[in-house]
């Protein structure tokens, strides 16, 4: 089942030039987003940086946006997002922005207009908590973190 929406996307005051979140191919999962600023920046090795896309979403209730690394600058320069995968809640009006950090030797310079991640859209179900005095068994119990084996 292909689950579709609609979801509005706004150029901020002073972005009218940035380009608009892309898909690179017909099918990929995620909109790559550009670095909306003026001049480059530099990440030295070991630096974060929060860069700014220059636009900002109103998305139905029910999903989310993820913000993931993309795979060619991890490999080649050390780059991803220090908060992976980053949440743009539904109710975020705000502009949406990516934390990169140079996990790589040598410092790295990301230039205006350069994809810098992508941004995957995700059903969020809806969940109600209830708090109980005791939880349902199951053979799993307690047992965690490697319990199963190497
Ligand atoms: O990579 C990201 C992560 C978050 N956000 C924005 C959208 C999101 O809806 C909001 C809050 O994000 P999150 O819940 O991860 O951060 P928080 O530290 O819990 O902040 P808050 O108290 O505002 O929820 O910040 C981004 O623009 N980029
Ligand atoms: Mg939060």
């Amino acid at each position: 089942m292909i689950l579709s929406y609609f979801v509005q996307i706004l150029k901020l005051p002073g972005n009218e030039n940035v380009n608009l979140p892309r898909k690179m191919s017909e099918q990929a999962s995620g909109y790559d987003l550009f670095a909306a600023i003026e001049g480059d920046l530099t990440l030295a090795p070991g630096a974060r940086a929060l860069v700014p896309t220059g636009i900002a979403l109103a998305m139905p209730g029910g999903l989310e946006a993820q913000i993931r690394p993309r795979s060619g600058l991890a490999l080649k320069h050390g780059i991803t997002c220090l908060n992976t995968p980053g949440t743009i809640d539904a109710d975020y009006r705000g502009e949406i922005k990516v934390l990169l950090i140079n996990l790589g030797q040598e410092p790295v310079t990301i230039a205006r207009n350069e994809r810098i991640a992508q941004m995957v859209f995700q059903a969020v179900p809806s969940v109600t908590m209830v708090e109980v005095e005791e939880l349902t068994d199951t053979e799993r119990g307690a047992g965690g973190f490697g319990h199963t084996g190497k």
